[in-house]
């Protein structure tokens, strides 16, 4: 679906069985999704917050997010491709950038390996995926399959996990600076930044789900949609949680600082 084929799309039949939700209950059922499924929920996650992460647990975590990390700005030009005019791609240009930065040492990837090196992970390491864990690796690959094979309105919901994300940046740097000292604080830089790129990632994409999204069908692609990102997500911290890459950073002795 484009922007053009949705704009042709008939106007609200409410009252109708098979009709749309209307808007404010289509939003609360899109919120209802991440509520009972986005991956603060998840053990991982429960217990990085809680202090219990030993220094390789968190080392692994770091590394294998960053294959996500890596993966979003693809996804993000991936998505870019399907939109048919300025004023809807300008706003995945921007995403990309925030990520990509806009010349060497700038943007999120590059705050994602300083946090790495915070960490004492080198650069190389990161970029390095042989590290990665299959389970990561199924993971980041089915979000970027689906967003190339599906069309736009699944794509933009899937990344309404977003519209939670800030939230658990915030719990994430008050956890890491009172769990975590070994890691320099301004390693933490990556997550600061996406407090407000995330809420306003998450607004924009909302809005154009909401657009776009005008039959009961169309919402429910993107309700399915929103749910598979967390599957994806969620898989991730699994893999996660559960993985031993057997390289020495993940010696059951738990590592050192
Ligand atoms: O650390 C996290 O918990 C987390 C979650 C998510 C998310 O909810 O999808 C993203 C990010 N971080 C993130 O840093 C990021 O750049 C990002 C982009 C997207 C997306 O789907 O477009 N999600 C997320």
């Amino acid at each position: 679906m484009t922007a053009t084929a949705t704009a042709a799309v008939p106007a609200v039949r409410s009252g109708t069985a098979a009709g749309p939700w209307p808007v404010p209950e289509f939003t609360e059922r899109l919120r209802a999704v991440t509520a009972d499924r986005y991956h603060d929920r998840h053990p991982f996650n429960q217990r990085m917050h809680q202090g219990e992460l030993t220094p390789a647990e968190l080392r692994r975590w770091i590394t294998n997010r960053f294959h996500y990390q890596r993966h979003i700005p693809v996804k993000d030009a991936l998505i870019l491709a399907k939109l048919d005019r300025p004023a809807l791609r300008r706003p995945w240009l921007r995403r990309i950038r925030d990520h990509d930065g806009a010349a060497d040492g700038e943007g999120g990837i590059e705050r994602w390996l300083r946090l790495g090196e915070a960490a004492g992970l080198p650069r190389e390491q990161l970029w390095d995926s042989s590290r990665v864990l299959p389970g990561v690796r199924f993971a980041v690959e089915g979000y970027v399959t689906f967003c190339r094979l599906r069309p736009a309105l699944d794509a933009v919901a899937a990344s309404l996990t977003e519209l939670s994300a800030p939230g658990l940046m915030r719990t994430r740097i008050a956890a890491f600076e009172r769990h975590y000292p070994w890691i320099d604080p301004a390693g933490l830089a990556y997550f600061r930044t996406r407090v407000d790129q995330g809420a306003r990632d998450g607004a924009e994409a909302l809005a154009l789900v909401l657009d776009w999204a005008r039959t009961r069908e169309e919402q429910q692609r993107a309700l399915a949609a929103l749910a598979y990102k967390c599957e994806v997500l969620w898989a991730l911290l699994d893999a996660v949680d559960r993985g031993d890459t057997g390289a020495p950073d993940d010696a059951p002795d738990g590592g050192r600082p």
